[in-house]
């Protein structure tokens, strides 16, 4: 397991593998059809985007599955012949936190690979939930406190992008411009420091709100208006929130943690880790007579902090070609929307990089 995550952490960039790979372990464990109870962290991702046009919903995270194509069996060849990419999904999804100095996160070994499987990526939440129904999917998935963990795992929006360039769609309320609720504020960063994992979001979250009573005072004392929407176009600016779901602005209500997480980063870290833990376990059998541990790892273990954490500049494993850097496209593509936000975020159309041989 050190040595996937060293090499993992050699070769994510921060531009798009590292977060693209967070968010994939995401999607890889939530895509639990809890009524047909199946699917979870079962690596189906892989499969899923084999065909991504059948998985939309999956569309968002084809970078990391670029990726994972070659860093799996990299790794395989390299020493770790059992790894499955159920495993390899949510422990490199662990080093992206970590890299962006958030919390090293101790994860369980021996998810198994489902064979040839397909989950249901229609069960992801989208971004117009409430903070209510982000709570129930977490509860119907298991993890030990809903509420908690919804506002918590949306931490993960510290990093990364809104990568798609979806049209607004009236009905759904998802993409940007137009008519009628929009979900997603624009294509962009997600936070005004996408790179960094210290529980900025939440005051970024806070901000917002602020943000819209300053709104109704400047309605209620026109005296001061010039002053106040000076000060917003400065908060705003200062907050670089290009993407900003609904789901996330439906964290912040009076009942939640926002506050203490964007006060307390050490709240933040370790309500993170109990609940990336969970997620990164949902539908997996953790008995003793299914577990099957590889590589010699022992379930349950700490596994430490990999230290160094450099990435390689330009990234991309020596000898196989590949560079991460850039080097995939996201198109758009007409006639899809809603769901995660990303069903015109990518096309098929990119080239994965060679495999290693
Ligand atoms: C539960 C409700 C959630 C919703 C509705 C949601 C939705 C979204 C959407 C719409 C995007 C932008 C996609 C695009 O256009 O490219 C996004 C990005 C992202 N999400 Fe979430 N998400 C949720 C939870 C999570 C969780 C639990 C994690 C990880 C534990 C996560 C990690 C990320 C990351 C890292 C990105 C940036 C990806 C990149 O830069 O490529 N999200 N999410």
């Amino acid at each position: 397991m050190q040595l996937v995550r060293r090499a993992a952490s050699q070769t994510l960039n921060y531009a798009d593998t590292l977060p693209n790979c967070l968010r994939a372990a995401f999607h890889d464990a939530a895509e639990r059809d809890v009524g047909n109870d199946a699917g979870g962290a079962n690596g189906s991702l892989m499969q899923e985007l084999d065909d991504p046009f059948s998985y939309p919903d999956n569309l968002g995270v084809a970078i990391c599955h670029a990726y994972m194509k070659v860093f799996v069996p990299e790794m395989r060849a390299q020493g770790c012949p059992n790894l499955t990419f159920a495993d390899a999904i949510q422990w490199v999804g662990g080093v992206a936190v970590e890299m962006a100095g958030g919390p090293a996160v101790p994860l369980l070994p021996g998810r198994r690979d489902c064979n040839n499987c397909f989950d249901n990526s229609t069960v992801l939440p989208d971004e117009c939930f409430t903070l209510d129904e982000l709570a129930n999917f977490w509860g119907a998935r298991g993890l030990s406190d809903p509420l908690k963990a919804a506002v918590v795992l949306n931490g993960a929006h510290d990093l990364g992008n809104v990568r798609s360039t979806v049209p607004h769609d009236t009905a759904s309320g998802t993409g940007f411009g137009g008519a009628g609720p929009v979900c997603i504020g624009a294509p962009g960063p997600m936070t005004a420091q996408p790179n960094l994992f210290d529980g900025h979001y939440y005051k970024e979250s806070t901000i917002i709100i602020i943000i819209i009573v300053i709104i109704i005072i400047v309605i209620i004392i026109v005296i001061i208006i010039v002053i106040i929407v000076a000060h917003v176009q400065q908060l705003y600016t200062f907050t670089g929130r290009a993407g900003y779901l609904f789901s996330d602005r439906s964290l912040v209500t009076p009942a939640n943690a926002t506050s203490l997480y964007m006060n307390d980063k050490e709240a933040f870290f370790k309500d993170w880790t109990t609940f990336y833990q969970e997620m990164s376990l949902i539908g997996v059998d953790t008995g003793p007579a299914n577990f099957n541990v590889h590589d010699g790892f022992l379930p349950g273990g700490p596994i430490g902090r990999v230290a160094p954490m450099t990435p390689v500049p330009g990234n991309g494993f020596a000898g196989t070609g590949a560079n991460f850097s850039g080097a995939i496209q996201l198109p758009r593509v007409p006639g899809q929307s809603g769901g995660q936000g990303s069903r015109l975020a990518v096309s098929a159309n990119f080239q994965a990089p060679a495999a290693a041989g």
